[in-house]
C-alpha cells in the first residue's frame, strides 16, 4: 500500500553534504505492523519524514495505493497528513497550555476551515473522549501535559494521532523517553490498535524487545534496507504476572 521507490535524499548546508538515503527501497503492506532498526544515523527518521510527506525526496517516489504522493501539491500533502497519517513522535509533542482533550481534537481543530466546525465539534468531541478512555486516560481529560508521566502523555499523542482514523501511523521511536514498563504498555497499545482497528503502522525503534510485537523488521544501513525479516517472537516482554 505504501511504497518507497529508489528514495535518495541528501542534506545540504552550505559546503556541507550529508547523503542520507541512497536509493532506497520499501514496501509497506496494508495492515501489518512493520519496524525499522538501524545505528543512530542510519536515516530512519528521514525515511518515516518521506513516507508521511514531512519532507520530500531528492529522487525517487513514495506510493500510496499506486499513486504518488512525494511530489503531490502542498494543499493535498497537508489533507494526506491530517486524514490519511498519524504521526507519533518520541517526545509526544503536545501543547503544554491545552488540556488532554484539546491535544487530541488538534487535528480535528486544524481542519476547520474544511467545514463547519461549530456543527460538528460534539462529535468530535465524543471521538476524542472515547479515544481518550480507549488509552486508558479517561480521568485525565482535563489535565495538562506537565501533570501527566511520559507513558501518559504518549498514550494521549497516540489518541490523538486515531483522531483522524488515519490509515497509517507512523511512529518514530515511541518508546524512546521511557522506562521500560511503559515502553512495553505503549508498543502492546500499538498492537491492539494495529490488529482490532486494522491500522498500518510502521514504527522506527532502537529497542530490540518491543520489535517482537511487530510483524515484519527492516535493518538500514548505509541509506538503504540490508534486512527484511519477520520480527522474533520470543522476546516480547509480556505483561508483568502480580508477584505471588
Ligand atoms: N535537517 C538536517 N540537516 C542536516 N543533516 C540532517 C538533518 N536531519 C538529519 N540530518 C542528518 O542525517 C543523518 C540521518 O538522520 P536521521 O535522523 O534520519 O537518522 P536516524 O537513523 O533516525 O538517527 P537516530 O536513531 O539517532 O534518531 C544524521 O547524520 C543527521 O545528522
Amino acid at each position: 500500500m505504501l511504497i518507497a521507490q529508489n528514495l535518495c535524499k541528501t542534506y545540504r548546508r552550505h559546503a556541507v553534504q550529508v547523503p542520507v538515503l541512497t536509493g532506497l527501497n520499501l514496501e509497506v503492506r496494508t495492515g501489518e505492523f512493520l519496524s525499522i532498526v538501524g545505528a543512530s544515523g542510519s536515516g530512519k527518521s528521514t525515511l518515516l519524514h518521506l513516507l508521511g510527506t514531512l519532507d520530500a525526496p531528492d529522487s525517487g517516489s513514495v506510493l500510496l495505493d499506486g499513486k504518488r504522493i512525494d511530489n503531490l501539491p502542498a494543499d493535498q500533502r497537508g489533507d494526506l497528513r491530517n486524514r490519511t497519517f498519524g504521526y507519533i513522535f518520541q517526545f509526544y509533542h503536545l501543547l503544554p497550555e491545552l488540556t488532554m482533550l484539546d491535544n487530541v481534537l488538534m487535528p480535528a481543530y486544524i481542519r476547520q476551515s474544511l467545514f463547519n466546525w461549530w456543527a460538528t465539534r460534539g462529535q468530535w468531541r465524543q471521538r476524542a473522549e472515547d479515544l481518550l478512555k480507549r488509552v486508558g486516560l479517561g480521568h485525565r481529560m482535563t489535565h495538562r501535559p506537565r501533570e501527566l508521566s511520559g507513558g501518559e502523555m504518549q498514550r494521549t499523542a497516540i489518541a490523538r494521532a486515531l483522531l483522524m482514523n488515519p490509515r497509517v501511523l507512523l511512529a518514530d521511536e515511541p518508546t524512546g523517553n521511557l522506562d521500560v514498563e511503559s515502553g512495553g504498555e505503549i508498543v502492546r497499545l500499538l498492537r491492539d490498535i494495529n490488529r482490532e482497528e486494522g491500522v498500518t503502522i510502521v514504527m522506527v525503534t532502537h529497542n530490540l524487545d518491543i520489535v517482537a510485537a511487530t510483524d515484519r523488521v527492516v535493518r538500514m544501513v548505509g541509506g538503504v534496507i540490508t534486512e527484511d525479516t519477520p520480527a522474533p517472537r520470543h522476546v516480547f516482554p509480556q505483561p508483568r504476572l502480580a508477584a505471588v
